[in-house]
């Protein structure tokens, strides 16, 4: 579920290559089909067989219709809004997607018999913890809608594994940067000409020009990469921990 999303994806990776046969719905609210092809093209026509995608929305006939095609042995909820910004200001979007959602899927997935689920939660289910790391028995103190939606779904129906992918990735300062500058980057894009023309103009932009173009060729450097490397590793680290679990159930 939601698994050609930034995560997803590369736990189907993963999963394709430890041999599973994976079968992704998602709606593509944030994300594009490319992305399915790209795995394909990286496991060739013959692997490729094992991967199936499906668009389609929790909250609809499209789940039932998945899950009277297949009988699934076990399912990686990646599926969800994660912005907490967006979701104070638009709860209702966040508890109808991810809440109501997640409440479909459970009733299908009782319905069909799979009793196995890795769900995605998220660090935010913590709040401001007095320290850090987190670690999975802290209070749950979540402070927005996002959280929420993410502390209240464990509750509401106790399925055999959680996986809190994102308390592996929030947890680390250097990820947080990387997130950053990574949006940076793509701001980046966008910005500088508009800067650029407004230099010209003699603008008052121009201090902000120059300290933007000074962090762009931070991206260029050895120090950025190797946060990229950092990333790399986290997330499959993340996509290694869901298929050891999977293999587990
Ligand atoms: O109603 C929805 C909303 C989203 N999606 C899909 O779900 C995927 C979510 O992927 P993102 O790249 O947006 O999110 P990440 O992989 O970075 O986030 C992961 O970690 C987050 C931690 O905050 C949350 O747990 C989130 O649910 C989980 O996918 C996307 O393909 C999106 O299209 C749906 O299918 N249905």
């Amino acid at each position: 579920m939601g698994a050609i999303g930034f995560i997803g994806s590369h736990t189907v990776v993963q999963l394709l290559n430890e041999g599973f046969r994976v079968s992704i719905i998602d709606n593509l609210d944030n994300s594009i089909t490319e992305v399915v092809d790209r795995v394909r093209d990286l496991f060739g026509p013959k692997h490729s067989q094992n991967l199936e995608f499906h668009q389609g929305d929790l909250r609809n006939k499209d789940l039932e219709k998945l899950f009277s095609q297949t009988q699934f042995g076990a399912l990686i909820h990646f599926d969800g809004l994660k912005a907490v910004g967006e979701s104070v200001a638009n709860p209702r979007r966040y508890f109808d997607n991810n809440l109501i959602g997640t409440i479909n899927l459970y009733k299908v997935m009782t319905k069909y018999d799979c009793k196995k689920m890795v769900f995605s939660s998220s660090a935010t289910v913590y709040g401001q913890p007095e320290k850090m790391p987190c670690v999975e028995d802290f209070e749950l103190k979540t402070m927005n809608p996002y959280g929420r939606t993410k502390s209240l779904l464990p509750d509401y129906q106790r399925l055999s594994h959680r996986l809190n992918t994102s308390k592996l990735i929030e947890n680390s300062g250097e990820f947080q940067n990387l997130i950053v500058f990574n949006n940076f980057e793509e701001t980046l894009v966008l910005l500088v000409p508009l800067l650029a023309s407004a230099l010209e103009f003699g603008s008052v932009a121009a201090p902000a020009l120059v300290a933007l173009l000074k962090m762009g060729s931070w991206l260029l450097t050895e120090e950025f990469s190797s946060k990229l490397d950092y990333l790399r590793s986290l997330v499959l680290s993340s996509a290694l921990l869901a298929s050891a679990i999977l293999e587990g159930l």
